[in-house]
């Protein structure tokens, strides 16, 4: 038993697929990818029920590839198979962590994940096994953060948790610009007006209309996940 109540029930958490570089140049970095799970078994001992989206920012962008003149949509299909290779790769580390953990793919690839059946990854998540959502949404031309918004929605997280490389959003992106400010909360409708570059739109405005709230917030601030799943102050809220 422990005295810690978290504020959230269910989660889903975003995780960055470029952040799963560390200090690497491409790749997963295996200190960074057991670091990581180590800190969501933290949150998983709390009661919380865990649903992981994971980005693929570390092996393929279908951006990039279709900016070499690549077909667009092939492009994008790569990219959410790095993100498959990301979630057995996270499937993998947590469950030789001690977690259970179930890989779900949007697009069929079933001699190596299961496929996405919602009322299975609800079935796991209130059996207190992680689900770890591959593939995106299993269509091109979206990104991940947009799988985490619809995937956050269909499962009745309580909220999206989306665990960056910056520690929040800021009024510009600060990699870019350093006199760039952070914001302790913002509005879907501010984020949006303002061109926030920290998610895409779509992913935006699915969470707005649905009522789910955001957190962004570092991937790499250890303890992190925790405080912001204790309701503590921790990153940026992005509410209606
Ligand atoms: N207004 C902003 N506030 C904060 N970050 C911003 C802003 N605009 C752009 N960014 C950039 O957005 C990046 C995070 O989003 P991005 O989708 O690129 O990464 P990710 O979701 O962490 O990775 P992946 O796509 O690999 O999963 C930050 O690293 C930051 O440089
Ligand atoms: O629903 C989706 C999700 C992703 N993609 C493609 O995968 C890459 C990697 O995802 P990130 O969100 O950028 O980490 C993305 O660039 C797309 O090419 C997709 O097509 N549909």
């Amino acid at each position: 038993m422990h005295n810690e109540k978290p504020a959230y029930k269910r989660i889903l958490l975003k995780l960055s697929g470029e952040a799963l570089m560390g200090d690497d140049q491409f790749g997963i970095n295996r200190d960074t990818i057991v670091r990581m799970v180590d800190e969501i078994a933290e949150v998983t001992r709390l009661g919380v029920e865990v649903a992981v989206v994971i980005g693929g920012g570390n092996i393929f962008r279908g951006v990039a590839g279709g900016s070499v003149g690549m077909d667009r949509a092939t492009a994008d299909y790569m990219g959410m198979l790095a993100t498959v290779m990301n979630a057995l790769a996270l499937g993998d580390t947590m469950n030789k962590a001690g977690l259970t953990a179930r890989v779900m793919s949007a697009i069929g690839i079933e001699q190596v994940v299961e496929p996405y059946v919602r009322p299975k990854a609800l079935q796991y998540l209130e059996e207190g096994k992680v689900v770890i959502f591959a593939a995106g949404t299993g269509n091109p031309f979206f990104t991940t953060d947009t799988a985490a918004a619809l995937r956050g929605a269909e499962i009745g997280a309580e909220i999206v948790l989306k665990a960056t490389k910056v520690d929040g959003v800021y009024s510009a992106d600060p990699k870019k610009d350093p006199s760039a400010t952070r914001y302790s909360k913002i509005t879907f409708d501010a984020a949006m007006n303002q061109n926030l570059g920290i998610m895409d739109a779509a992913a935006f405005a699915l969470c707005r209309d649905q009522k789910l709230p955001i957190k962004v917030f570092s991937i790499f601030k250890h303890g992190a996940l925790k405080r912001v799943v204790m309701g503590e102050d921790e990153g940026t809220l992005v509410h209606v």
